[in-house]
């Protein structure tokens, strides 16, 4: 291991976060009554620019009146870029109560923005003698922020995650895509070589990338990657590849733009017991092995060593965190 430490993730369970448009405060209940992780009433983009300041103010009432359990509370507010955005942050903190955990900043670009942010947050919170110190959460959604990725995990203590928000990063990018996520068709390679008969296509994704960037800024910081949306509500299994996907990349949940997603996330995000069970052998496997003085065995056919053990214990850590949570 380096020198430098890295200090352990947010122990709290982020698997499934469900998004609700602050401009529609009958299904706030609903949100709460859910099995999401994480909610995230949204003032940014769905919310239409002349229902703000009204979504702004259901919000804040939602906070202050409905039971969210045990629940993470997140409120997306509007980019630096907006006269929006102060307003949000003033307001929630003035008048948004206690029960407000996080912040989500969209479309971040630097670790300016986030330092810009956390000095309106602590002198807000300070002004109002607040104890419980807000977190945020950023998306990486621009070109800027995947190139300033490195440098904003650690702009602020305030930072639990990060989350990939797939459509303004299509967008920022200057991507041929329509479509909130998933599979591009056209990108891919053709096998073969000219005048081949029957050549085929082989997709690839186009996420992979920013993905994996955001994933180990993450890691090497103690902040939680989080996959972002799948706007495709209607196609159960291409959330799950999206979603599997993401956990075989480290990432630790992904959002629900739907309640329907909601289960989904849950399912994949949460260790099997098969994952969960094999893990343990390893760990069993490791303990005799070093009774045996031996740091590397054979399992199943395959090599186990030391760093067999790492790998298991961060599917228990995970399995144990949710199963004391749950
Ligand atoms: C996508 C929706 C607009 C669909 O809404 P609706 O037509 O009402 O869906 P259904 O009729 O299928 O709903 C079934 C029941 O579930 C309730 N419902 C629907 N959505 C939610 C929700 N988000 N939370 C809680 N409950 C919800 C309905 O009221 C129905 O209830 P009942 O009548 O009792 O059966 C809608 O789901 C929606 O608005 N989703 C969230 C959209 C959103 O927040 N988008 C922003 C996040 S994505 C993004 O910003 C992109 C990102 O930044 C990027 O760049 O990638
Ligand atoms: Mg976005």
């Amino acid at each position: 291991m380096s020198f430098t430490d890295i200090p352990a993730p947010p122990a709290r369970p982020n698997r499934s976060q469900l998004f609700v448009p602050g401009s529609r405060p009958e299904i706030f209940e609903k949100a709460a009554k859910s099995a999401a992780d994480v909610i995230n009433l949204d003032l940014e983009d769905s919310v239409s620019p002349a229902e703000k300041p009204k979504a702004r103010a259901n919000v804040i009432a939602a906070l202050n009146d409905i039971d969210w359990g045990t629940k993470t509370v997140s409120v997306r507010i509007n980019g630096l870029d907006t006269h929006f955005c102060y307003r949000d942050v003033v307001d929630l903190i003035e008048k948004g109560g206690d029960r407000l955990d996080l912040i989500m900043i969209p479309k971040a670009g630097t670790g300016a923005d986030l330092y810009a942010i956390d000095m309106l947050v602590t002198q807000a919170e300070n002004a109002m003698g607040r104890t419980k110190r807000i977190g945020f959460e950023i998306i990486m959604e621009t070109a800027l922020g995947l190139t300033n990725m490195k440098e904003m995990v650690q702009a602020t203590k305030r930072l639990q995650s990060v989350h990939f928000g797939v459509a303004d990063y299509a967008a920022s990018m200057g991507m041929a895509v329509t479509g909130i996520g998933g599979t591009q068709e056209h990108y891919g390679m053709l096998l073969g070589a000219a005048g081949d008969t029957d050549r085929a296509f082989h997709m690839n994704d186009p996420w992979h990338y920013p993905l994996v960037q955001m994933v180990a800024a993450c890691r090497a910081h103690g902040v939680l990657p989080i996959d972002g949306p799948f706007g495709d509500f209607s196609d159960d299994d291409a959330y799950r590849a999206q979603a599997r996907r993401a956990q075989t990349l480290g990432c630790a949940g992904k959002w629900a733009i739907h309640p329907k997603q909601v289960a989904l996330a849950n399912e994949i995000f949460t260790p099997s017991e098969a994952l969960v069970g094999q893990a343990r052998r390893i760990l069993a496997a490791m303990e005799e092995a070093r009774e045996k003085g031996m740091g590397a065995v054979t399992l199943d056919g395959k090599l186990i060593d030391l760093a067999s053990i790492r790998q298991a214990e961060v599917i228990i850590r995970q399995a144990d965190m949710i199963a004391g949570t749950a």
